[in-house]
C-alpha cells in the first residue's frame, strides 16, 4: 500500500501506448492475430533493458502493431485507468501518438474514439476526469504532422491539446513552429517534450517557437540559469518523470535525480509515470519512490493539478482534497 493512496493525484505526464503490459500486448497479439516478435511475456519483459530513450522507442513502437481496433484502444487505456485510479489517481491528460497507428492501416478516428470511451467510462465508474492530447513525432516530416492534425479537425471537442514527443536529440522544435500555430488557432493547448536528452536550448526552444504552456520533462533546464530563472518568473509547469529518467539513463541513480534541485529553484514541477508498463511504476509508485515527506508530495500534488487544463471548478475541488490530505496527515 503506497503512502500516498489518499492524496488526490493529476498525471500530466502519460502516453496511452505506455501503459501496454506484456500481458495485454500478448492478449491482443492473440486477438487480431498479429505475431510479437517475443516468445513469452517474459521474454518480452526481459527485453525492457534500455540504454536511451532510442531503444526503450524501438520496442514502444513495435509492440503498439497489436493495437488495432477502437476496442483495443479502449482496453488499453481502461487497464491503465482502472490500476491507477486505486493509487489515487484523479485527473489524467493521456498523450497519443497517431502516427505510430495510422501508417498500419489503423483509422485515426478508432484511435481516438477508443481511447476515449475509457476516459469517459473512468469519469462515469472512477470519478477521473481527463482529457486527450495528441503528439506529434518530431523524428518524422513536419508534413505529417500537419496532415495528422487535419485528420484531428472533426473530433476537436475530445482533445485538449497536442504534444511533441519521441526522438529528441538531433529532432528540434522549431520546424513544428507552423504545426503549433495551427493547433493555437484551433483553440488546442501545446505542450511539449524537451530538455529529457537534448539540452537545455531545447527547451527554450519550444517556450520561443512553439509556444508552449507546459513543458514535458524538462530536467537539462538546470543547466542554464537564464532559463531557470525565466521558466520560475513564468511559472512554467514541467512534467517530471523520475522513474523514465532512471530507465532511460538520463540518470544513473535515483539519489542523482534533479528533482530536488528543480524545487530549490522554486520551479513548478510536477511527478509523473511517463510510460508506467515500461519504467517499473505508475503514479502512485513515483510518488513513493521520489517523494520526500508529505508536506512535499502535497506541493507536487499542487503544481500538477495547477499546471492541468482541468476546469476552473475541478482544479478548485482538487486543490481543496489536497489541502484537506495534508491536515489530515500532520
Ligand atoms: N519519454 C519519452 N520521450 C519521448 N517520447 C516518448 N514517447 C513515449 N515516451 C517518450
Ligand atoms: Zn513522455
Amino acid at each position: 500500500m503506497s503512502r500516498f493512496t489518499e492524496l488526490p493525484k493529476a498525471e500530466l505526464h502519460l502516453h496511452a501506448e505506455g501503459t501496454l503490459e506484456p500481458e495485454l500486448a500478448f492478449e491482443l497479439a492473440r486477438r487480431n492475430g498479429v505475431d510479437l516478435p517475443f516468445a513469452s511475456v517474459e521474454d518480452l519483459r526481459a527485453a525492457y533493458d534500455f540504454t536511451d530513450l532510442q531503444s526503450f522507442l524501438d520496442l514502444y513502437y513495435a509492440t503498439t502493431a497489436v493495437l488495432r481496433t477502437r476496442r483495443d484502444f479502449h482496453d488499453l487505456l481502461w487497464a491503465y485507468l482502472e490500476r491507477s485510479a486505486a493509487q489515487g489517481l484523479a485527473h489524467v491528460e493521456v498523450f497519443f501518438d497517431p502516427q505510430a497507428h495510422t501508417p498500419r492501416g489503423v483509422a485515426f478516428t478508432d484511435v481516438v474514439d477508443g481511447l476515449h470511451d475509457a476516459l469517459t467510462r473512468a469519469e462515469a465508474e472512477l470519478g477521473v476526469t481527463g482529457g486527450l492530447i495528441l503528439c506529434f513525432l518530431r523524428d518524422r516530416p513536419v508534413e505529417e504532422a500537419a496532415r495528422t492534425l487535419e485528420q484531428a479537425r472533426d473530433r476537436l471537442d475530445v482533445l485538449l491539446g497536442v504534444g511533441l514527443d519521441s526522438a529528441e536529440v538531433g529532432f528540434p522544435p522549431a520546424p513544428f513552429a507552423a504545426v503549433f500555430a495551427r493547433a493555437a488557432e484551433l483553440g488546442l493547448h501545446r505542450v511539449a517534450h524537451a530538455g529529457e536528452e537534448a539540452p537545455a536550448s531545447s527547451v527554450t526552444e519550444a517556450l520561443d517557437h512553439l509556444g508552449v504552456e507546459r513543458v514535458d520533462h524538462g530536467v537539462r533546464c538546470l543547466d542554464d540559469p537564464g532559463l531557470v530563472a525565466r521558466l520560475v518568473r513564468e511559472a512554467v509547469p514541467l512534467t517530471v518523470c523520475p522513474l523514465s529518467n532512471l530507465r532511460l539513463k538520463v540518470v544513473d541513480d535515483l539519489a542523482d535525480h534533479p528533482l530536488p534541485a528543480m524545487l530549490a529553484a522554486g520551479l513548478k514541477v510536477s511527478l509523473h509515470s511517463d510510460d508506467p508498463a515500461y519504467f517499473g511504476g505508475y503514479v502512485g509508485d513515483t510518488f513513493d519512490a521520489v517523494a520526500p515527506d508529505d508536506t512535499t508530495a502535497a506541493l507536487l500534488a499542487r503544481n500538477a493539478v495547477e499546471g492541468s487544463f482541468a476546469s476552473a471548478g475541478r482544479k478548485t475541488e482538487l486543490l481543496g482534497r489536497i489541502d484537506d490530505w495534508l491536515t489530515a496527515r500532520v
